[in-house]
């Protein structure tokens, strides 16, 4: 068998063009258009690509996105005032923190800070636990993408076994969150999990979350399942690759995600949507 490509470049334009189109009928209608506040703290270049291409995106929706470039030496402090004044600025209906924060900041203490309503990465506890009670309102960007496109190629993960590989508070756990709702049988493999290759091999869809070049290998696939790769890897020739050895994985798969180009346009995608989202919670108020 030889996979098909599930192109996650495609689908995210595809709900840009949705977005963009909410968008417009809500200026229209004489609304403001959404507004996103992106903070960067530090030099991380990763997260400088990924912050310049949430803000080109959030150009192409028509959305208004305030920047915050602040040095790597800003204290916990200034960036929670930041936060707070974020907090109170009605012209802002999202605001993302890049992760990750120089290692001085309590990450969780930041994201803690986030106005719920304003939390569209959906990592504040409150999103977590709205999603684990099956009251979703901001999800968590990465997995809420892996089921907009799941969807989108009409695979049904109801009853079905998913092995989860990595237990991340930004995609593994709100992965198996979302599995769940959907109906499907989750299992959450971490760093303790023994037989990573039998509970791999089990599965229907196998979702690989943990950042570590071709940890999966390809023959521990079953014949016919589904592959998500969210690993983005950059090797020393500069060139990515996910957490599945992509080559030998698509030979037994029906459907695998390719990196690039897979899951990794589906988070800036979701988020759009869920500003947009908390921009029409806003107008409610
Ligand atoms: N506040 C957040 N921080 C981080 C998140 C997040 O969702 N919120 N996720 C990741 C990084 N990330 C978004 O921030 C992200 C990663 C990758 C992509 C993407 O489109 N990848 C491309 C390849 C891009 C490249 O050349 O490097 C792909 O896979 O095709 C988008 C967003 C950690 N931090
Ligand atoms: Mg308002």
């Amino acid at each position: 068998m030889t996979a098909q490509l599930i192109d996650g470049k495609k689908v995210s334009e595809k709900c840009l063009v949705t977005v963009r189109e909410c968008v417009d009928a809500r200026v229209a209608r004489g609304l403001r258009a959404p507004g996103l506040a992106v903070v960067l703290v530090g030099d991380n270049p990763a997260s400088a690509v990924y912050v310049r291409n949430k803000k080109a995106a959030c150009e192409k929706v028509g959305f208004q996105s305030f920047s915050y470039h602040l040095p790597s030496q800003t204290s916990e402090y200034e960036l929670l005032n930041l936060i707070n004044e974020l907090n109170n600025n009605d012209e802002i209906d999202g605001i993302l923190v890049q992760l990750p924060l120089p290692q001085h900041i309590d990450g969780q203490k930041i994201l803690e800070k986030i106005n719920p309503n304003k939390d569209v990465d959906g990592f504040h506890p409150y999103n977590v636990g709205r999603l684990l009670v099956r009251m979703p309102l901001m999800r968590p960007c990465t997995p809420k993408g892996v089921m907009t496109l799941l969807k989108e190629y009409d695979i049904d993960v109801k009853r079905k076994k998913v092995t989860i590989v990595g237990a991340s508070n930004i995609v593994g756990r709100p992965m198996m969150l979302e599995m769940l709702l959907a109906g499907a049988t989750p299992t959450i493999c971490h760093r303790f999990t023994e037989n990573l290759a039998d509970e791999v091999g089990q599965a229907d869809i196998v979702v690989a979350a943990v950042g570590n070049p071709n940890l999966i290998k390809g023959e521990w696939i079953k014949q016919g399942a589904v592959v998500v790769d969210v690993g983005i890897n950059r090797l020393e020739d500069g060139t990515l690759c996910g957490d599945v050895d992509f080559a030998i994985a698509k030979e037994r798969a029906a459907w695998i995600t390719p990196v690039p180009g897979g899951v990794g346009p589906m988070t800036i995608a979701s988020l759009l949507e869920n500003t947009l989202q908390a921009a029409e919670l806003s107008d409610k108020k």
